[in-house]
């Protein structure tokens, strides 16, 4: 038996004597799940017999509350450890298939010998609950694993830094409990392994890349002295992967105070979301907050405007011949930008003397304060308060005009005909009110007009109610006409910064706004306005924000989520190349290098998710593409085959896609511009396969062909690409040449370009050694 033998039997032993640790925990702990579970079937079956329900007394009720309240808790007490203790035995079934996936061997300073520090996706402790079996990834002393190659050392404990030296790095494949390799490392972990994990199929869930974290990555995973740390990498970098497992990270380091659901995650859309969503189960946490910002703002705003979404924003872009003088594109940029939150800002100074708008409280239809009235009593109060305390004053004085109209309103008739629609509850509470009142004596009898007086009084709250809420809440202020004001002439402010369009764009926005309906590029604006008017309820609860695909945000909504998120750390992940909203193009990108430096930057340049052809392809037509490394695994070179018209590229659409299923390509992506585009495409090859045609709407994908927009495909990854139409109509200006990388990039192992007619300036510049090129005329169209 060689050397490389004996150790592979010696460390298979270690993982047999492991396993079966794991297995002999597992059976404790399910006996023990069982147990609970039994009991909580038992407790909810028995959950009505356990509990005394009266209703007929006042009494019996709240003593019926205090038994059910019991017996609730009681019962989510037990589901809770029920909960804690499954989460363990998955974690532990998890690690029984595959119980570590790297090794070092580390002679701490001072030390004669080097521990064996074995590394998986959580601890194991011996029998004896003294040794670690397994230390978990996040562990201090695991960042050895991913900072160094063998060789002098150190890594950060809880309160000192510990020196030493690595003496052995090793990597292993387990599967079902089986060594199936190993490997000594250096720097970078494994190749080896790395170019086996990218060699395989895409997935159509993203997956967990703990046992091959690089160097860099773990740079980002493990950051702790950034309140806002922004990472700009090049597409297929892993910033998602990173990121999915900095919050992995983070609920293990303070795991004392901080939960999953003290993280939220901005994601670009919800195919995304829930394309994300088994990286952390896997790696047996839970999932933090997801959300996309549009969703976000719908939530604030929907239930007062119809909100446009960022997709349509993007079509309409997409659609239109000539930016330069469309005021709609102008005012997507302009809305973005920081100079009109300062024009906004301005205008909210102005609302301290003149401008604000409100309306007319009424009850029952009747008038009680006049928008006018709350003008002027607004006016009147202190000029030095703010907006939001001076509103706060309104609320006073109308919550005391409410109190007198119920006075009044109290004696009405319809009041007392209303007593009769109270419920059963009410009128026992009543009763109880009046036995309490009433004097002990031994007649004793209720007394009418006082019962009619709290069933009055009972009904008046009930009535007045919704209005003391709407008013607590400042419904009396016009936001809305309030904002439009901004639009109109008599606002208007000449400055340079102002775009040519101006007064279009005026019309424009007061028009929508009074349909009740806000563009992409106002939702922001108007819920900045809004906030600030009204006074920001800032979110405290989040702790750590992240933001995916942060170039896609404008420097305005980027301030929003600032003030939105005072307290929270901040995560930022981009890359400046992939900025396919207009308003994204401009210098104040967060992600720009011309952005203030005021924030910590990393930097990602190597591309882990296509073959080192398609990478070196789609740098070609980038700005700094020469920055972009590839990591090496080989591939063949893209394609780009120019047609002369939609019928021979129908033709080879559906030729490759026969060749790329005969190849075993499990996800094909055929990328087009707009919606439109692929829903045409999408119609004609549903002539000869089963496609998919994916929406904004779409939630989640399989296996198999599919067809979406290029906007839509950002984040996610295909076995194989198409690009339909990459043509030199389509694709000219800066924001396209962004989303023909975009969609290119999608790419990990072929990569095939369309174009009718033409084929775009931006691939006219690859260097013609990086891909095939073809032209099929109308003549050779059955050639290939
Ligand atoms: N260290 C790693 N080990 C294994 N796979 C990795 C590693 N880093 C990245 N990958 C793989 O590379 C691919 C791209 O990763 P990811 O989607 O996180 O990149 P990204 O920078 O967010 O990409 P993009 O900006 O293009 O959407 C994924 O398949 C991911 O699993």
């Amino acid at each position: 038996m060689g050397e490389y033998e004996e150790d592979l039997a010696k460390e298979q032993e270690r993982v047999n004597l492991v396993v079966k640790l794991i297995k002999q925990k597992i059976n404790k702990i399910s006996t023990h799940v069982k147990t609970i579970k039994d009991r909580v079937i038992d407790i909810r079956k028995n959950f009505w017999e356990d509990v005394t329900v009266n209703l007929e007394e006042m009494d019996d009720v709240i003593e019926t509350q205090a038994s059910l309240k019991q017996q609730a808790e009681f019962l989510s007490e037990r589901e809770r450890s029920h909960g804690q203790l499954s989460k363990q035995l998955d974690t532990l079934e998890r690690l029984k298939d595959s119980p570590y996936f790297g090794r070092i061997d580390f002679m701490e300073e001072g030390e004669k010998e080097a521990s064996s520090i074995y590394i998986g996706i959580a601890s194991l402790m011996d029998e004896q609950e003294e040794d670690f079996l397994i230390y978990d990834w996040r562990a201090p002393i695991s960042s050895l694993y991913y900072d160094y190659p063998p060789g002098k050392a150190s890594y950060q404990a809880i309160d000192e830094q510990i020196d030493g030296e690595i003496t052995l790095k090793r990597q292993y494949i387990i599967r079902q409990g089986t060594l199936k390799g190993m490997f000594n490392t250096g720097l970078t972990i494994g190749d080896h392994l790395l170019q086996s994990v990218l060699g395989d199929n895409a997935d159509t869930k993203m997956k967990s890349i703990v046992a091959t974290i690089q160097q860099e990555q773990n740079q980002i995973i493990r950051n702790e002295k950034s309140r806002i740390l922004v990472v700009q990498g090049v597409a297929g970098s892993g910033k998602t992967s990173a990121a999915l497992q900095r919050v992995a990270y983070l609920l293990y380091r303070y795991r004392e105070h901080l939960k999953s659901e003290n993280i939220v995650l901005f994601s670009p859309n919800s195919l995304f979301n829930s394309y994300v969503a088994t990286v952390l189960p896997e790696l047996g946490e839970d999932n933090m907050k997801q959300t996309t910002f549009y969703r976000y703002i719908d939530t604030q705003l929907g239930d007062q405007f119809a909100i446009e979404s960022p997709f349509d924003q993007m079509e309409y872009y997409l659609q239109v011949n000539d930016h330069q003088s469309d005021s709609r594109v102008e005012a997507m940029r302009y809305k973005a930008s920081l100079h009109f939150k300062e024009q906004i800002d301005q205008f909210l100074t102005t609302l301290i003397e003149e401008g604000m708008t409100f309306r007319n409280v009424r009850f029952r239809g009747k008038l009680i304060v006049s928008k006018k009235e709350i003008h002027d009593y607004f006016y009147k109060l202190k000029g030095n308060l703010s907006i939001p305390l001076r509103l706060e004053k309104v609320v006073h004085w109308l919550l005391e005009k409410i109190d007198q109209l119920e006075e009044i309103e109290r004696e009405k008739d319809w009041v007392l005909e209303e007593t009769e629609l109270l419920d059963k509850a009410d009128y026992l509470e009543v009763h109880q009110q009046l036995e309490d009142e009433t004097p002990f004596e031994e007649d004793v009898f209720i007394d009418s007009t006082k019962e009619e007086e709290l069933l009055r009084n009972k009904v008046i709250k009930k009535r007045l109610r919704p209005l003391r809420k709407k008013i607590k809440r400042f419904y009396f202020t016009d936001v809305k006409n309030t904002y439009i004001q901004l639009f109109e002439a008599s606002h208007q402010q000449q400055s340079d910064l102002l775009p040519q369009n101006w007064q279009e764009i005026c019309e424009l926005t007061s028009q929508s706004l009074k349909a009740n309906f806000l563009t992409w590029e106002d939702a922001t604006p108007y819920l900045y306005f809004e906030k600030i008017l009204l006074g920001f309820q800032a979110n405290r609860s989040i702790q750590h924000v992240f933001i995916d695909e942060a170039q896609d945000y404008s420097a305005f909504q980027f301030v929003y989520l600032q003030k939105m998120f005072p307290s929270s750390r901040m995560t930022l992940l981009g890359d400046i190349n992939q900025a396919i909203y207009i308003h994204a193009l401009e210098e104040d990108n967060v992600l720009a290098d011309s952005a203030e430096e005021k924030h910590e930057k990393i930097t990602l340049t190597r591309s882990y998710r296509s073959t080192k052809p398609i990478v070196e392809f789609t740098s070609s037509w980038m700005p700094n593409g020469d920055k972009i490394e590839a990591f090496n695994r080989e591939g063949v070179l893209p394609v780009v085959m120019e047609v002369d018209n939609t019928s021979i590229a129908a033709d080879k659409l559906v030729y490759k896609i026969n060749d790329y299923q005969a190849a075993e390509h499990q996800t094909i992506a055929v990328i087009c511009k707009t919606m439109q585009e692929s829903e045409q495409v999408s119609k004609r090859l549903s002539q000869e396969f089963d496609v998919t045609l994916m929406g904004p709407n779409a939630h989640t994908y399989q296996k198999g062909i599919i067809v979406i927009p290029a906007y839509l495909a950002k984040g996610i990854e295909f076995d194989a690409v198409i690009i339909y139409n990459a043509s030199h109509k389509r694709y000219q200006n800066e924001l396209e040449r962004n989303l023909l990388y975009t969609a290119c990039t999608r790419a990990m192992h072929e990569l095939f370009v369309l174009s009718i007619g033409e084929v775009s300036t931006f691939i006219e510049q690859v260097p013609k050694n990086r891909f095939t090129h073809y032209k099929i005329h109308e003549f050779q169209k059955n050639q290939r």
